[in-house]
This record gives C-alpha cells, sequence and structure tokens, in this order.
C-alpha cells in the first residue's frame, strides 16, 4: 500500500463509480490542503455530486481510496463512516432540507445538539451563524414560510456552526438570486479563512468556480488537467459580485 497523505485534509486515489452500470466517476485523484477552496467545476451529469459524495464518505467508490487527514475513508464502517461525516465534515447542497418540525436555531444547531453539546452553547453558536448569514431575524420561526433563499441560508448555518474541517458545498447557490447567491457565497468562504476550513465546491457556474483557490474541471466523470489544478487562482482576484 502506498504511504497515507500527512497534510492534506482530503486525498481521493483513483476513484472509479458507477450507478446502474453507468460510469460517474473514472480514475479521479485529488487533494485539498487545509483551508482552501477548491472548486470542482463541470457541467451537470459530469459526476460531481458522486464525488462529493464519495469524498465526504457518503458513498463508498467501487474502487480507490478515500483519506481525510491521513486516515482512511474507504475502509470505516458505515457507523464510523456517519460519525466522521457528523463531527469533521458540513454538507451543504443545492436545496435546503430542513426539519420542518425544528425551528430556524434549532435546525442551525442540530450538528451539535446531535454531538451532545450542551443546549445553551449549541444555541449560541447557531444564533451567531444566523447573525452572520443575515438571518437571526428568523430564529424562532420553522421553516414553513420561509423564502428559499432564507432556508438555504438556515442550510449553511447548520453546515458551519460544527466548525467543520472540511464543508462540502454542492452547488450551494444553484437555486438562488444573485443577490442571495453574493451573501451564501462570501460567508462560506470567509468561514473557509477564518477557521481554517476546506471547502470542496460543486459548481457548473464558471462565475462561481472563479471565487476558489483552485479548480479541477471535470467532465463526463474525468477531472481534466493536474490532480493538484494549478490552472486556476481565484480568490484573490474575486469580486465577490455574483
Ligand atoms: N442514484 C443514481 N442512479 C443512477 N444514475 C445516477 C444516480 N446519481 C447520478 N447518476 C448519474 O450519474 C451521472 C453523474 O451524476 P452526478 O449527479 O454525480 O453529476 P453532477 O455533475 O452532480 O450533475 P448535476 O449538476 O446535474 O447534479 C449522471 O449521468 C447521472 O444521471
Amino acid at each position: 500500500m502506498v504511504d497515507p497523505p500527512d497534510s492534506d485534509v482530503i486525498e481521493a486515489r483513483s476513484l472509479h463509480h458507477s450507478h446502474s452500470g453507468s460510469p460517474a466517476l473514472i480514475a479521479v485523484s485529488l487533494r485539498t490542503r487545509r483551508g482552501e477552496v477548491l472548486a470542482v467545476h463541470g457541467p451537470r451529469g459530469s459526476g460531481k455530486t458522486t464525488l462529493l459524495r464519495c469524498l465526504s464518505g457518503q458513498t463508498v467508490a467501487d474502487e480507490g481510496e478515500v483519506w481525510f487527514d491521513g486516515d482512511p475513508v474507504h475502509t470505516l464502517s458505515p457507523l464510523r463512516r456517519e460519525r466522521l461525516r457528523r463531527e469533521r465534515f458540513g454538507w451543504i447542497g443545492p436545496e435546503p432540507s430542513l426539519v420542518p418540525e425544528l425551528t430556524v436555531w434549532e435546525n442551525a444547531a442540530l450538528p451539535l445538539l446531535l454531538n451532545g453539546v450542551p443546549h445553551r452553547h449549541a444555541k449560541a453558536a447557531a444564533m451567531e451563524w444566523l447573525e452572520r448569514l443575515d438571518i437571526d431575524g428568523c430564529a424562532r420561526r420553522r421553516p414553513y414560510g420561509l423564502t428559499r433563499a432564507e432556508r438555504q441560508r438556515t442550510a449553511a448555518a447548520r453546515a458551519l456552526v460544527g466548525e467543520p474541517a472540511v464543508l462540502f458545498a454542492d452547488e450551494p447557490t444553484a437555486a438562488l438570486h444573485r443577490a442571495d447567491r453574493a451573501l451564501l457565497l462570501r460567508t462560506l468562504l470567509a468561514a473557509a479563512g477564518s477557521q481554517r476550513t476546506t471547502v470542496v465546491l460543486a459548481t457548473h457556474d464558471t462565475e462561481v468556480a472563479a471565487l476558489a483557490n483552485r479548480t479541477l474541471a471535470l467532465v463526463d466523470g474525468r477531472l481534466t488537467g493536474s490532480p493538484d489544478g494549478t490552472d486556476a487562482e481565484g480568490m484573490a482576484a474575486c469580486s465577490l459580485s455574483v
């Protein structure tokens, strides 16, 4: 076996994955570094969601390896992978999937509450993120009746509240208007900078991908260009005007 990586937060080695016999990922290898924003850019159906699910341990690829901070993810039991996801990773998808019975702050605090953090601390942390996302005014409401942008901001707070080592963001702004996109992206990227959270951002939007430190292009399940993604330098130049 090849030595485990030491300084990379996430490393994927030669991932292959098929859905019902149809290949979605073909020999995908990549590395992330702590605190960087890595965009995986590709058209619809190119395999971005499948890749993020494999990297985050939601799916075990048919072949290949995923490592997190020097430890294998692909060999963990489903229970250990679930725990890893809950404790070290955050996830935000294109559609805000909130628990309808819980209030906005309870939804945002959920990862902490599930990890046994005392109620008072969990609420304070959730309120802080809701404030950063300018949705604290809705904290006591339930998701029903909120706009899609408000629900997505709540989902973003939930993804960030546990200060994850890695935030997986799968088309997080695809369903939002331009102004809402800017706030969400600004907050995600600021969080990455302030708490050294690594962000793996899947997007079909070149403007969004341009905000990342590095961009990898995924086409028909294959990464094009180098696995180190030396093809793009984004963040410093970005205007965050998306
Ligand atoms: N559960 C599934 N069952 C069967 N095929 C699937 C499944 N999930 C994805 N696929 C197929 O695998 C390929 C890659 O899909 P994936 O969702 O990973 O791509 P994507 O780049 O995230 O696309 P999108 O931006 O539309 O979400 C597509 O051809 C898709 O139709």
